[in-house]
């Protein structure tokens, strides 16, 4: 592998190897870490991530339970699940694989969700001590691509962070992150006027918006360190992020590939979360 490549597979076997030595500790002091995931529906692409994060949770003793619905399931069947996975106390974390169809209001869903279990870290309690800098949950992607820059001794503080795509999951969390790692950030986002005279300034550039390999070099500056959340399918139908990653790989001094980049940082952080859920509840230091 090219050596400014950042490797999230690698990253994310070091760390889920960590993990699973946690969690053999945590199973002699009486206490084995257990999921729960919420799945509506048959997206393809949920299923696999789904079954993915099964056989993760599987590989390092945490215990998993999917519950699959069907597509017309209405929202207080979803409502009754979590409300009873809240109130076991043998379930330390709960997760609802989104998207959710369009007759379910997601908002209301996570909501539902005990704060103290929702490893995604999307409840707003959760939001809201995250920006006050208190514990909380992190989701899942933004907090492996602090651990990725981590890895790959990026420093942050005093860094001009760069960040494109403003969505509750990645954009908003990440800028935050970074904020709290004192760097510099400016946000991007798709009423952004010029928006290259921003992304060539950024020393740290995240990438987060669902968009056929976006940037180009001439939109990089010199030695950045390009981090890539995109996964797109392009118009052969491979997969491909939001950086045109060839072109821009001469210029940069770090980037992440798609795949093999964040998305694997992804199913580790909710590892990550859930042995945390469980170490919490049973007052675990
Ligand atoms: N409840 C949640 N829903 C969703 C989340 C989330 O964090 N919580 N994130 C995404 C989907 N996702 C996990 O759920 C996820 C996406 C991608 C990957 C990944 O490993 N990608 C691979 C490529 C996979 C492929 O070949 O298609 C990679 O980048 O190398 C893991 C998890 C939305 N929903």
């Amino acid at each position: 592998m090219n050596t400014k490549l950042i490797d999230g597979k690698e990253i994310a076997k070091k760390k889920r190897s960590e993990m699973k030595s946690r969690v053999v500790e945590l199973k002699r002091l009486g206490v084995q870490p257990h999921l729960a995931v919420i799945l509506v529906g048959e997206d393809p692409a949920s299923k696999t991530y789904v079954k993915n994060k099964e056989k993760a949770c599987q590989e390092i003793g945490i215990l998993s339970n999917v519950f699959h619905y069907e597509t017309d399931t209405d929202e207080r069947t979803i409502l009754q699940k979590i409300e009873q996975l809240n109130s076991d106390p043998a379930i330390h974390g709960i997760l609802v694989q989104l998207p959710l169809p369009e007759h379910i209001d997601a908002k209301k869903i996570i909501r539902a969700i005990d704060p103290k279990k929702d490893v995604d870290g999307f409840h707003p309690i959760n939001i809201g001590k995250r920006i006050l800098g208190e514990k909380s949950f992190i989701p899942c992607t933004p907090l492996g691509i602090i651990v990725m820059l981590e890895e790959a001794g990026v420093s942050i503080s005093g860094k001009h962070a760069v960040v494109v795509g403003r969505s509750n999951i990645v954009g908003k969390p990440i800028g935050q992150l970074l904020l709290d790692k004192d760097a510099t950030v400016t946000y991007c986002h798709s009423k952004t006027k010029n928006l290259k005279e921003y992304t060539v300034q950024a020393d740290i550039l995240i990438v987060a918006v669902g968009k056929s390999r976006l940037i180009k070099a001439d939109d990089v500056k010199e030695g950045a360190v390009v981090i890539d959340v995109g996964m797109n399918r392009d118009e052969n139908g491979k997969l491909c992020g939001d950086v045109d990653t060839l072109e821009v790989l001469p210029k940069v001094s770090r980037i992440t590939p798609v795949p093999g980049g964040v998305g694997p940082m992804t199913i580790t952080m909710l590892l990550a979360n859930t042995i945390e859920a469980a170490k919490t509840v049973h007052k675990i230091g």
